[in-house]
């Protein structure tokens, strides 16, 4: 098992008062599995991701990664076993050869054939000297999934990658993922609020509702059968606005 989650919760202190965002979370995805994460605005998708590398630590429970409990990772070593990549593909000032090697700087390394990371995400290598800030949108998300890749995660987050692209961009985004995972078998965890793209791209999907994980099923199962009234009734409303 790549990710296991038993029990896990999460409050934050927002304008004094507590609130519960995680409430007992219990959950695996297994090694090379693509699991599609969906639920409400503010359900507690994106706390889950942030768990996973340690961007928030969990108040109560076990989260296991690759085996080993959260709170037993070095943080630096966790980070390269699981990267993470967002809806923005935020870049720092500089070019994308500054931005494509900047994990290996924050190791005192230098980034080996970068040329061979810009091929396999599909860009130019001309565009290495080039600001970072200027690229398109599309291209800035293909060079945010190249950066992740440095490192040879074994487990990739992603939260909305492609919910700001047009459909063109978000469709070769998506097809980039997909080829991520089958050409090294990274397992990822997806946030998406796209249901068709859940759909198509998952093995199995869960639905967060209220920081509660309402159902977790195989991805056609989900889909087709749900058990839960919760889930029907989400697909449903959802399926509506669409
Ligand atoms: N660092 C934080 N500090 C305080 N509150 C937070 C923090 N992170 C998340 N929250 C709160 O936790 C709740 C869940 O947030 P989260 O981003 O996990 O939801 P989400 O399901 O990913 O939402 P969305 O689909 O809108 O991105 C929200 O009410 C949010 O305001």
């Amino acid at each position: 098992m790549e990710i296991e989650l038993k029990n896990i919760h999460k409050s934050f202190i927002n304008q004094g008062k507590q609130q519960s965002v995680l409430k007992g979370i219990s959950g695996e995805v297994e090694k090379g599995e693509i699991l599609t994460i969906i639920g409400p605005s503010g359900s507690g998708k994106s706390t889950i991701l942030s768990l996973c590398n340690l961007l928030q630590t969990p108040d109560e429970g076990e989260l296991y990664v690759g085996g080993k409990e959260i709170r037993d990772w070095d943080v630096r070593n966790l980070r390269r076993y699981v990267g993470i990549a967002f809806q923005s593909g935020p870049m720092m000032k500089g070019t994308v050869l500054e931005n494509l090697s900047l994990p290996m700087q924050l190791q005192g390394r230098t980034l080996e054939s970068p040329q061979t990371y810009m091929n396999y995400v599909g860009l130019s290598e001309e565009l290495l000297s080039r600001e970072a800030k200027e690229l398109s949108g599309g291209q800035r998300q293909r060079l945010s999934l190249a950066r992740t890749l440095v490192n040879q995660p074994s487990v990739l987050l992603l939260d909305e990658v492609t919910s700001a692209l047009d459909s063109k961009a978000a469709q070769e985004v998506e097809e980039l993922i997909l080829s991520i995972n089958k050409d090294h078998k990274t397992t990822i965890l997806w946030v998406t609020h796209d249901l068709a793209q859940a759909e198509r791209v998952g093995d199995q999907t869960w639905l967060i509702m209220d920081g509660q994980l309402v159902e977790a099923a195989p991805t056609n199962h989900f889909f087709f059968e749900p058990n839960d009234q919760r889930t029907k009734e989400f697909l449903h409303s959802s399926r509506d606005i669409i």
